[in-house]
């Protein structure tokens, strides 16, 4: 429990009773507004809900080839997310999973990867009838993402899947690769025809971040990507915008009516940003260092939390209306002159995570001496609208923390009068809505109380919303919502190119005077990073937030 969870009230839905009956809490269908796969027809599927009033959108089989199958990412996230989807019968009959890296294995090794992934990472309960149908549309085609024999080897199993399991030529590519082979294996897929679609079937490139490591990368691997699909072929992923928690930052903001009038610089005082991480760098020490935390996370994650929390409300949730308000927050932001006194960056040493001593940054396997890598990074923006002039955005993010969690805080400025004796206020902070993204999902606000007794005393107090209290429905992995996007081809939940590029052009110039200024200064393990990131607020006479 966090300092701010210590609630004064705690939400509940309204209705609160759960609308699924007789179905655990864990397995319910995603909610996905009528979107609905199934594995199984829908009225056979015991994991959905009769009452159920969307309409399921049962679209034909199709296939998913996943790139870089035996990575982490796939083996954490993607192999267990396509198995949730399947136990929540949101996979049509015949759906296939192909599995592509440079292992030597058989169709049966992948399956056995597959089943221990999901043991070990699934979010639903292993049912065995799921797992038999699912895996009989597993294949592997083991391959060099360079090697033309591998690639006629991966459309013949595509052809074959077409035949057997009647996946008709619809399928998604997902590009779950290191990125600087996202354009090999884009032009692997053109040379091949593997791309193309008709009006009978469908195409899907899913992207993996980073999209480029600078602007002119972005422009060059969009370049590419373009010539083999048209742009509603083309899924960037940011699986921020899958979660649950990042989605409700629209409904908190225009589903009600209490929150829009003071979401602006009249009231506004700063924001924060915050995503911190309590582990290291784990093995990828390879895609890491040299990329570093503001490239990793600052450039898509947080730059898309601040778009969503500060734009304008879209004429529709669709993805063009998204779009456009996303953008327009992006192009106006404009960064501080001083970039050495309004950004920090770090790199942890030596110290202290859930009480085991950890090594440094420096000392990581696979990281040269003279690495100029940072690991934490803070920075400050403004955005130059009527809404947010003078309001700084302060975004900080950082590896080896003092503790995991990811919140978007509102700070208000304090009341213009205080009718009371100032040691009546002495511990009255500001007024902070703080949305809580992760590990403890929900919201809280945070404003002054008088303390019980005779005298009139002020002390902050929180009222908390927690998911967990206030709805029995379970949120789905973020990829798991995603994945299921790209097979119903819905796309407001992936940025464009445009976002893509706008996010590079506010980073470029920050990663840019860090090569060329200062190092990264050293910040213990399980610490709250550098020194010079709590002086860069000190000087705007502010404090970071201790979550
Ligand atoms: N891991 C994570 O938490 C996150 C990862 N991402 C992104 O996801 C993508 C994958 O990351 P991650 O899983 O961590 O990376 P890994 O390094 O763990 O996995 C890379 C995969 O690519 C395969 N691969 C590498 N080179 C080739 C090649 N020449 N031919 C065929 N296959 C190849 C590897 O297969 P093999 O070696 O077996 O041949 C392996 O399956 C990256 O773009 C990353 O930025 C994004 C967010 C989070
Ligand atoms: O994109 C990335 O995100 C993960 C953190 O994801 P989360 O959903 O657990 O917050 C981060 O560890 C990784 O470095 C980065 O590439």
């Amino acid at each position: 429990m966090t300092d701010e969870q210590n609630t004064a009230g705690t939400a509940v839905a309204d209705g609160g009773a759960p609308n699924v009956v007789g179905v655990p809490a864990e397995t319910e269908p995603l909610g996905v507004a009528a979107a609905a796969l199934a594995l199984t027809p829908p009225e056979d599927n015991p994991l959905r809900d009769p009452q159920d009033r969307r309409l399921p959108r049962i679209a034909g089989p199709c296939g998913l080839v996943i790139f870089g199958v035996t990575g982490d990412l796939a083996r954490k996230k993607l192999m267990p997310a396509v198995y949730d989807l399947a136990n929540r019968g949101l996979l049509p009959p015949g759906f296939a999973l192909v599995g592509f890296a440079r292992r030597d294995w058989a169709n049966e090794d992948f399956e056995q990867v597959v089943h221990d992934a999901v043991k070990e990472y699934a979010r639903t309960p292993f049912r065995e009838e799921v797992w038999k149908q699912l895996s009989e549309g597993f294949r592997f085609v083991p391959g060099e993402l360079d090697d033309d024999a591998s690639f006629v080897r991966l459309r013949e199993t595509i052809d074959e899947l077409d035949r057997e399991r009647g996946t008709n030529g619809n399928h998604v590519f997902y590009l779950s690769v290191p990125p600087k082979l996202f354009p090999t294996t884009v032009r692997q897929l053109k040379k091949h025809g593997l791309a193309d679609q008709s009006p009978e079937n469908w195409r899907r490139v899913v992207v993996e971040k980073p999209f480029g490591h600078n602007l002119e990368s972005a422009q060059e691997l969009n370049a590419i990507v373009s010539e083999v699909f048209s742009p509603e072929q083309v899924f960037r992923i940011d699986h921020y915008l899958g979660k649950e928690t990042v989605q409700n930052i629209l409904a908190l903001r225009f589903a009600n009516q209490m929150f829009e009038p003071v979401w602006n610089a009249n009231y506004v005082d700063h924001l924060q940003i915050t995503m911190a991480e309590d582990v290291g760098i784990g093995g990828r020490a390879g895609y890491y260092d040299g990329i570093g935390a503001a490239r990793d996370v600052i450039q898509n994650h947080l730059l898309q939390l601040m778009a969503l929390t500060a734009m304008e409300e879209p004429v529709s949730f669709d993805a063009k209306s998204l779009r456009i308000e996303k953008q327009k927050v992006l192009a106006a932001v404009h960064l501080p002159d001083r970039l050495d006194l309004h950004t920090a960056h770090g790199h942890y040493s030596e110290g202290w995570a859930g009480g085991l001593k950890v090594r440094g940054y420096l000392q990581e396997e696979g990281i040269p001496a003279d690495t100029r890598t940072e690991t934490y990074a803070a920075i400050k923006l403004e955005i130059d609208t009527r809404r947010w002039a003078g309001v700084p955005i302060y975004l900080r993010t950082g590896k080896r923390l003092a503790r995991r969690v990811t919140e978007v805080a509102v700070v208000f400025k304090k009341a213009p009068h205080l009718p009371f004796a100032s040691t009546a206020t002495e511990e009255l902070g500001n007024n902070t809505l703080v949305m809580r993204i992760q590990p403890d999902e929900g919201i809280t606000l945070r404003f002054g109380s008088k303390v019980p007794g005779s005298q009139m005393e002020i002390r902050d107090v929180t009222m908390d919303f927690a998911y967990g209290g206030a709805f029995t429905e379970s949120s789905p992995e973020a990829y798991e919502r995603l994945i299921l996007d790209v097979l119903l081809g819905d796309s407001p939940l992936f940025p464009q190119h445009e976002e893509v590029e706008l996010s590079w052009r506010i980073l470029d110039p920050i990663v840019g005077y860090w090569a060329e200024h200062d190092k990264p200064e050293q910040y213990p393990a399980g610490t709250w990073g550098p020194a010079s990131a709590d002086e860069m607020l000190a000087r705007d006479g502010r404090a970071w937030r201790r979550p």
